[in-house]
């Protein structure tokens, strides 16, 4: 190895599948299918930018699997597999290809979890490899680019996709199709990739890593419940009978559940579950504005308020707490959680 390469960052990309590894299948219909090596074949025979002979990449695969299947424990995999790449010390950096349906949820779980100043990246695209403008391969070499900056480095989990850099939380995909699906709804994007070069306009809001808590994805039950016209409660009801121990109930607007639903996450907190107060909205944040069925009823019930941070999000968050403390103390910890990130 030359004593140039020698000085080149090192970058591990850790395939999971998603549009960015889809193909049109022989039996109709998109299916994840390359590999991490296979991309960087792909990116190598259509990248513009003659970035790869600048970062050492070396290849993993997790899955080849669509984000939409993706289970708890498949999260808890990716999130294992990033963490044993990042106890090398020869690796600068971590790129993780993954599908957008489910992304912002692997990206909680890494935010929540990842404390090491080396950047973990991830990206994906909204067109697969056979399409004849594939948004993969750029978004590909973005990441890379990014990854293994040093400008990132103690930026925390990031996602880089058309060209913006946004933070890991909080963050949802709020469009089907568009290629640029992702919304950060405080804030805006961190920065920009410019001639495959990042560049940082905001610093990132430090979101507290939850400290280093023995956490098990598999074990809790936790909904989602949104709220809407007529909604009675009996999904939260039939929650409870699931054995769910927590719940994120999506409130219309700021959070307002509505009296039906109010009276049943009272019913839920008095059985111990731990609920947490979302919007249903794609962004703003939880306000104490109205009574009568509206936020402020609901947090007297027993609900924590989650602020700004998407329901997918906080389903994840609250899953680790509950995983890691007694029930007793999860409640407390999740508002401490939410205070301290807003
Ligand atoms: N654009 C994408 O990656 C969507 C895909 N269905 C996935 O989440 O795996």
């Amino acid at each position: 190895m030359t004593r140039i390469e020698v000085l080149l960052p090192r970058i591990v990309l850790l395939a999971t599948g998603g549009t960015i590894s889809s193909r049109e299948s022989a039996a109709g219909g998109s299916r994840a299918s390359d590999s991490a090596a296979q991309l960087m074949a792909t990116l190598r025979a259509r990248s513009t930018v003659d970035l790869i002979t600048e970062i050492k990449i070396e290849t993993q695969d997790i899955a080849v699997e669509n984000s939409f299947n993706f289970t708890f424990a498949d999260l808890a995999r990716i999130e294992a597999a990033s963490r044993n790449i990042l106890r090398r010390d020869d690796v600068d950096g971590v790129v993780i290809t993954h599908g957008t349906d489910t992304m912002e949820e692997t990206l909680a779980l890494l935010a929540l979890t990842h404390d090491d100043v080396r950047p973990v990246v991830f990206t994906g695209a909204q067109r697969s490899l056979d399409h004849t403008d594939s948004d993969g391969p750029r978004n590909l070499r973005d990441a890379l680019a990014v990854a293994a900056s040093p400008a990132s480095r103690s930026h925390g989990v990031l996602l880089v996709f058309g060209e913006e850099i946004h933070a890991a939380i909080p963050l949802r995909k709020t469009h089907t199709s568009l290629m640029q699906p992702f919304q950060s709804p405080r804030g805006g994007a961190l920065g920009r990739v410019v001639d495959g070069k990042p560049q940082y306009f905001n610093e990132p809001r430090k979101k507290p890593a939850l400290d280093e808590i023995a956490w098990n994805l598999r074990e809790p039950r936790v909904e989602m419940i949104l709220s809407y016209p007529g909604a009675d409660g009996a999904l939260i009801r039939s929650a409870l009978e699931a054995g769910a121990s927590g719940l994120i109930v999506l409130g219309t607007g700021a959070g307002n559940p509505g009296s039906a639903m109010v009276e049943a996450i009272r019913e839920a907190v008095r059985a111990g579950v731990v609920v947490g107060l979302a919007t249903r909205t794609l962004g703003g944040s939880v306000a104490p504005i109205y009574r009568g069925g509206g936020a402020i009823d609901a947090l007297e019930a027993g609900a924590v308020g989650l602020g700004d941070l998407p329901g997918t999000q906080a389903r994840v968050l609250l899953a680790l707490i509950l995983s890691a403390y007694p029930r007793d103390q999860a409640r407390e910890r999740l508002e401490q959680w939410v205070h301290s990130a807003n």
